[in-house]
């Protein structure tokens, strides 16, 4: 099995890119500078006495829901749409419009549960003089997600209820009870390039993940990547969803019946294809490649926004994704509860770089050593092993 640049560009050429937004993106919006399951045993005391089903279909149906409002701005995003946030990051009405839909969907679906919701976004900058413009658009987007779904017999949606929608969000998470992790867009940039992006949802117990749905609308349903798995299916648009004990299923966004996915088999890390972010400014790009050399690995990254990777990932497109950030950034929640379940319940592994597993209980930031290394589980400890060997070089040349 192997992977080739020309083999994986399609899945970016299969979307129409979006002119103007690009445009908006480069001038104003920029950063600063085949396995089986494998539950953990803590997962296994929560899974036997609880059964999650109900949460996990208010959660496939919340970002499902989410999915279709970010498709509809997607088509036809224009500038007054989009914001720079305090860290200069870009969120746009979509990553509003999201959260409120989502915050929405999960409160109506499960109205007998106390509520609690980890998210990245809030309306301080909604709230602010000059806002009023861009939360009318987003009210009217989510209620117009509301009603042509049809799901829903509510009364009209005021500027009022979003603001409050959005702010349920606002919960700090941690070890106990339940939590609610969501990132509304993951991968605002992809979204606003007209590329990969995802409505990450997960849910936290007792400080363990248990469920998680990602929603990548841009991502092909065929697999990619793969020279010998070949498909004329052009179709966009996957749910994952996963839940502890119970195996990851994919399913298109747009209907039909859900399959059971798998994580890569390949042993042999010649055969192996790696992913990475798009961004560069979001995991160093020459770390993971003098890794993945070191490890053998022949064909180029093949980089995605978002936690598309996690879900490209689960269904065996690639056997690895390697995410190491610039000193000093620290990774959040949202950014990997959902993709984290996908793949581990799919048989694979996520750790930091020393090989811890990553613990969502400690609030909204992950605590952890340098990066983040997802892969099968043959190949983790040779991967471990190469990333050791790779920081000891770094840290005594340096
Ligand atoms: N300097 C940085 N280093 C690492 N990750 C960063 C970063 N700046 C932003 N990110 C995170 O990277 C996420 C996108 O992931 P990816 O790089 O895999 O596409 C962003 O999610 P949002 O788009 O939800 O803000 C953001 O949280
Ligand atoms: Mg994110
Ligand atoms: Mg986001
Ligand atoms: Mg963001």
């Amino acid at each position: 099995m192997s992977i080739s640049r020309s083999r994986v560009e399609p899945i970016f050429t299969l979307i129409p890119k979006i002119t103007t937004t690009k445009h908006l993106f480069v001038s104003f919006f920029f950063k600063n500078s085949s396995s089986s399951t494998f539950p953990s045993s803590s997962s296994l005391v929560i899974s036997s006495s609880m059964s999650y089903d109900k949460e996990l279909a208010a959660a496939r149906k919340a970002a499902s829901l989410a999915a279709r409002l970010c498709q509809k701005v997607q088509k036809a995003l224009v500038q007054s749409d989009v914001q720079s946030k305090s860290d200069r990051s870009p969120v746009t009405v979509a990553d509003y419009g999201s959260q409120a839909l989502v915050s929405f969907a999960l409160e109506r679906e499960l109205s007998s549960e106390p509520f609690s919701m980890v998210a990245e976004e809030d309306s301080a900058d909604l709230r602010k003089d000059g806002a009023q413009e861009m939360l009318e658009r987003i009210t009217k987007l989510v209620n117009d997600t509301i009603a042509s779904d049809g799901l829903y017999d509510v009364s009209t949606l005021s500027t009022k209820d979003v603001l409050t929608a959005i702010d349920s969000g606002k919960s700090k998470g941690g070890p106990n009870g339940r939590h609610w992790i969501l990132d509304p867009i993951d991968g605002t940039k992809g979204f606003l390039r007209g590329d990969q992006y995802a409505i990450a949802l997960a849910l936290l117990d007792e400080g363990k993940v248990v469920l998680g749905v990602l929603a990548c609308p841009n991502l092909p349903l065929a697999t990619f990547g793969n020279d010998d798995q070949q498909s004329s299916n052009n179709e966009v648009g996957c749910l994952f969803f996963a839940k502890v004990g119970a195996g990851t299923y994919m399913q298109p966004l747009g209907g039909g019946l859900p399959a059971k996915v798998h994580v890569s088999a390949v042993e042999n890390p010649e055969a192996a294809s790696f992913f990475e972010s798009y961004e560069a400014a979001h995991s160093l790009h020459d770390l993971s490649s003098s890794i993945a050399k070191k490890l053998g690995v022949k064909a180029p990254p093949v980089r995605i926004d978002s936690q598309a990777k996690y879900g490209a990932l689960s269904r065996g497109d690639g056997a690895i994704y390697l995410r190491f950030p610039h000193k000093g950034y620290r990774e959040k929640i949202w950014d990997h509860a959902a993709g984290c379940i996908i793949v581990t319940e799919a048989g694979g592994l996520a750790t930091d770089a020393a090989g811890n597993p990553l613990d969502f209980s400690k609030g909204k930031y992950l605590d952890l050593d340098t990066g983040i290394i997802v892969t099968n589980q043959k190949l983790m400890p040779l991967l471990l092993k190469v990333v050791r060997e790779t920081m000891e070089e770094i840290a005594s040349s340096s």
